[in-house]
């Protein structure tokens, strides 16, 4: 290809020694180019054929030692938390919300807080290889204004609880404060909107049909942790008579809007439940280990035809925001969870960080693949690193020998947000310095004995 004079035809083409589109397919296709124009995916081809498909493009990047994937996706976290990260360790869900995470929110949250910690979560995402997240967070009008600035797509669950937050005095002010983000970002490329009631032991059977309502007439989707500990679901029998599950299907809350975060204790009633309902689950591995909170039966689930997307939760529980390193954990606990080495693959693990997140968000028109259609969000990472050489099949470097520091660039909608290993839209100083306020201020109130 060469520069042309006149208009070019696209904006950017990629050569990559190796594009894995992570589609069903799963084809892995190597010396291939891809071509971006506004923003969108509009060609792959055989890089020998490039120059026959278009004569110029604005910028071309040879990439022949990397992989090239759709970008990741985060399907659950706290971005916000991101400033509580290693504040509570090796403690159990329990004692861990109400001993020291909540005491906490409740006396430091507020909008710059999460403006500022968001800051810092998406930097890292945006270096590790995430171009789009879910969150379920306090003051979402502020992460919004964050993700927004720095060019990255999130979903905000915007969270219900029926009691009272820094954010907002009670469920119905919840709610109403969802529909204004709703309305505020309605027309945004990026930001969009998803009701977050936090889990069936924060939110009466009240709030949640009119969570329902709203998510029904707004066509929104409904994020929320289900079943994440056995304690949960003993407690929840104790005082209502029934499995989480069962309550969500009887108030009608099952469904593909809907997605199941963690989903750790399942009977055979409720596996049946949430596969015929097509209801999304959210798979986070680590904060599960790091919590005991017990064992996603992904391959289960996942043989039933439930999708399973993958999330890493908050810092304050996992503790980063490594989607590489939550692939390889997924992949890992999944084989010996079923006593059997092949499940949840490496190409699967790869679709798990990607597409399957994009579905249970309903984002799979935009992003989760890389074929021509789709919005141009997308990962480069070097596969020529000691610890992942040499490379019989680049999908199992991916998932197996990866670590964040080999991605090189990241593409949100053809923009570059990480370009050569550097942060575009983000003063990584500035929010390192902001950081470590943050850590002065939590420190001195955990150091008073009051939440530590
Ligand atoms: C309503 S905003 C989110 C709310 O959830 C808390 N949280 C963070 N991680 C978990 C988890 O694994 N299970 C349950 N709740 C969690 C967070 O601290 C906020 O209060
Ligand atoms: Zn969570």
């Amino acid at each position: 290809m060469s520069p042309s004079e006149n208009q070019p035809d696209v904006d950017l083409v990629i050569h990559a020694r190796w594009i894995i589109p992570a589609t069903d397919d799963q084809a892995i296709l190597e010396n291939h180019s891809i071509a971006v124009r506004n923003g969108s995916i509009v060609g792959l081809h055989p890089t020998p054929d490039i120059a026959r498909h278009y004569s110029s493009a604005r910028r071309e990047l040879t990439l022949d030692q990397h992989a090239l994937i759709p970008g990741l996706i985060n399907a659950h976290g706290h971005a916000g938390m991101t400033l509580m990260r290693g504040i509570a360790d090796d403690l159990p869900l329990q004692t861990w919300l109400h001993d020291h995470i909540w005491p906490l929110e409740g006396k430091w949250i507020s909008e710059e807080f999460v403006y500022q910690g968001t800051q810092l979560a998406i930097a890292e995402m945006i270096r590790g290889g995430t171009t789009c997240y879910a969150d379920m967070y306090f003051f979402p009008e502020a992460s919004a204004r964050a993700a927004s600035e720095a060019g990255i797509r999130v979903q905000l669950a915007a969270p219900v609880i029926d009691f009272p937050t820094p954010w907002a005095a009670d469920a119905d002010e919840c709610i109403s404060k969802t529909t204004e983000l709703h309305d505020a970002w309605r027309n945004s490329e990026l930001v969009s909107t998803a009701f977050g009631p936090h889990a069936p032991y924060t939110v009466s059977d009240e709030s949640l049909r009119k969570v329902l309502t709203f998510a029904e007439e707004l066509d929104l989707p409904i994020h929320m942790h289900v079943h994440e500990t056995a304690f949960e679901v003993e407690d929840a029998l104790k005082n209502t008579g029934q499995r989480p599950i069962r309550r969500l299907h009887d108030l009608g809350l099952l469904g593909p809007r809907l997605l199941c975060v963690h989903a750790t204790q399942l009977d055979d009633d409720d596996l049946a439940l949430l596969q015929q309902t097509s209801t999304h689950v959210v798979h986070c591995p680590e904060s599960n280990l790091k919590l005991a909170s017990g064992f996603c039966p992904v391959h289960q689930l996942q043989t039933t035809g439930i999708n399973v997307a993958l999330g890493t939760d908050g810092a304050a529980s996992n503790n980063d925001l490594d989607m590489f390193s939550e692939m390889r954990t997924a992949a890992l606990l999944a084989k010996a969870c079923a006593g059997d080495a092949s499940a949840l693959p490496a190409y699967g693990a790869l679709q798990m960080a990607t597409i399957n997140g994009a579905r249970a968000m309903g984002l799979e028109h935009l992003t989760g693949t890389l074929e021509s259609g789709k919005r141009a969000d997308m990962t480069a990472v070097r596969l020529d690193s000691l610890n992942a050489m040499p490379v019989y099949n680049p999908v199992s470097q991916l998932v197996y020998s990866t670590q964040a520091s080999q991605v090189s660039h990241v593409w949100v909608n053809g923009k570059a947000l990480l370009d050569d290993g550097e942060l575009t839209t983000i003063n990584r100083r500035q929010i390192q310095e902001l950081a470590r306020t943050w850590q002065q201020r939590l420190q001195h109130s955990t150091n008073d004995g009051e939440n530590a």
